[in-house]
């Protein structure tokens, strides 16, 4: 039964430029939803807060070191694969980097966005954050 799941927590990285943009990135090969465009993230090792877990996966990901992350939203999704929690952090401030270590592609997306499909388990964030960022250039 689906209460009886555990929930595999995430922590995920909503990268602002200073223009408003926000940095979407692909789904590596070999994983659920491959090629889907996500926020970039991963799960949370044991004994690690969300913050260093999301530092961690930057780096690994896109050879980013980030600043402060902005614990903003908590949000889940159930996937046939997981039932995720995921932990959605802004950050603004970042060096080094992107350089797609895992092969992904990508994009720095205003709204509407120009990149699909999407990881179902950012709906809602998307939906919030076009709220509050707006429809730029349009
Ligand atoms: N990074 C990221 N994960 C998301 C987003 N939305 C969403 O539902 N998820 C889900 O959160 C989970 C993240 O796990 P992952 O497989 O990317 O994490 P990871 O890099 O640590 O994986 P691994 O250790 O299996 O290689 C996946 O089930 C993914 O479907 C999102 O916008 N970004």
């Amino acid at each position: 039964m689906s209460d009886t799941r555990k929930h595999t927590e995430v922590a995920v990285g909503i990268l602002i430029r200073q223009d408003g943009a926000l940095l979407l990135s692909t789904r590596p090969e070999g994983k659920a939803y491959a090629g889907y465009w996500e926020f970039p993230g991963g799960k949370i090792e044991a004994g690690e807060t969300v913050t260093e877990a999301l530092r961690r996966e930057l780096i690994e990901e896109l050879g980013v070191t980030i600043g402060e992350a902005h614990e903003w939203k908590v949000t889940e999704h159930d996937y046939p694969h997981a039932l995720v929690r995921l932990h959605w952090c802004k950050v603004f401030d970042w060096s080094g980097g992107f350089e797609m270590r895992e092969g992904q592609q990508m994009a720095w997306q205003t709204f509407p966005l120009t990149v699909s499909p999407v990881l179902p388990g950012a709906y809602p964030v998307l939906d919030w954050l076009e709220a509050e960022l707006g429809v730029t250039g349009a």
